[in-house]
């Protein structure tokens, strides 16, 4: 089970409490109809159904797009154009301040489940979004495979939006994040706010690979511990708390030898400080992956990451980690490793 909780620093309004496990994406690509998803006329009209799964998560939720509804705060941007631009404004993220390239939604390819269907492929979905599979033409490189993430509401506000592409953009470097492509554009029809990141080919969730099938070696599974210790260290390393970190939002590259992660889903993360995330008891309860004393009302911290790191690794099937991994479940902070106490574990273990 998953549970929203409330941020106290972004203006998402209250969501339900419970949602069920992540939504099959073929159940997703299924349920997509869209009606009119043109992408040589510009114009996004509805989205139909992306958001499916079982009980309780909502089932065939809309994707309205109402003309005019997505006005982003005039804050956000720093360089206004006319409207029939090519490229009508920049943003700028307000977490790192860096500017955001805005991509046009006619320069958007999406990958149809079917040539003839009006079916598009869904990726994944989450509590605030669904992701499609398509192609951008970026600045004359030619076609990129992205993974275009659509914002639903309530959590489809621009300021929110812009700091998880900030921080997308700014963990580049670290490369264990898909690269950022930009924000969807907002056209004078209105249309579904969304983040253009680098497509991870061949991937599944952590949280599959844990719970189903495929079978990977041992040798894979040391791999998988060792980039997510890496991982998280390179993104704290950034000032970075990812605030969210659990199994749901690791992609596994299945294809590759070493099963390469990706750490998806900044929508959370915090920059140079911590948050506090408000929640019932009943919902503290089902978030495992939160550490006791954020579920108390203290905001985040390296510490909570490690504890997040911990319930991880506790539901990877290797004995060996189940020491370190006893650790970074302490109640008290205080006592659990660092980020750095666990690199060197695993390294020793491999
Ligand atoms: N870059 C990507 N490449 C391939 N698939 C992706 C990518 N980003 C997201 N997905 C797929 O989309 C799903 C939902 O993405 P994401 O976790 O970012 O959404 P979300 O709405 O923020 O989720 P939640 O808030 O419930 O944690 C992922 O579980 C994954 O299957």
């Amino acid at each position: 089970m998953e549970c929203r909780y409330n941020e106290v620093t972004t203006t998402h309004a209250q969501p339900p409490a419970v949602f069920s496990p992540d939504t099959l994406t073929s159940n997703a690509a299924k349920y997509l109809t869209s009606k009119k998803l043109d992408n040589s006329s510009n114009a996004l009209s509805k989205i139909d159904g992306a958001f499916v799964g079982t009980s309780p998560r909502p089932s065939k939720t809309a994707l309205m797009v109402t003309p005019g509804r997505f006005s982003p705060a005039s804050s956000l941007f720093i360089c206004g154009m006319e409207e029939s631009k090519k490229q009508t404004h920049c943003l700028v993220c307000p977490i790192t301040g860096s500017r955001l390239p805005e991509i046009r939604l006619q320069d958007i390819i999406f990958t149809k489940v079917d040539t003839r269907a009006e079916e598009y492929k869904c990726l994944g979905t989450g509590v605030t979004s669904a992701v499609f599979e398509g192609q951008v033409v970026i600045n004359n490189c030619g076609l990129k495979s992205v993974a275009v993430k659509l914002f639903k509401q309530p959590f489809d506000n621009l300021e929110g939006i812009s700091a998880e592409a900030g921080l997308l953009k700014m963990l580049e470097q670290t490369g264990i994040t898909p690269k950022l492509f930009g924000i969807l554009q907002r056209t004078s029809e209105g249309n579904q706010p969304g983040i253009v990141q680098e497509l991870i080919q061949s991937s599944i969730t952590l949280h599959q690979l844990i719970v189903g099938t495929p079978f990977i070696t041992k040798q894979k599974w040391y791999n998988i511990a060792y980039q997510l210790a890496f991982g998280l260290k390179s993104i704290n390393e950034q000032g970075v708390l990812i605030n969210d970190l659990k199994s749901d939002n690791i992609l596994v590259n299945i294809s590759t030898d070493d099963c390469r992660l990706t750490f998806i889903d900044m929508g959370h993360a915090s920059y140079m400080h911590g948050k506090r995330f408000p929640m019932t008891t009943e919902q503290a309860s089902i978030c495992r992956h939160l550490a006791p004393e954020i579920a108390n009302g203290e905001e985040t911290s390296e510490s909570s990451e490690v504890f997040a790191l911990g319930v991880i690794f506790k539901d990877i099937p290797l004995e060996e980690l189940s020491f370190i991994s006893h650790k970074c479940l302490s109640k008290i902070p205080l006592l659990r490793p660092s980020v750095y106490d666990i690199l060197n574990f695993v390294e020793e273990i491999m």
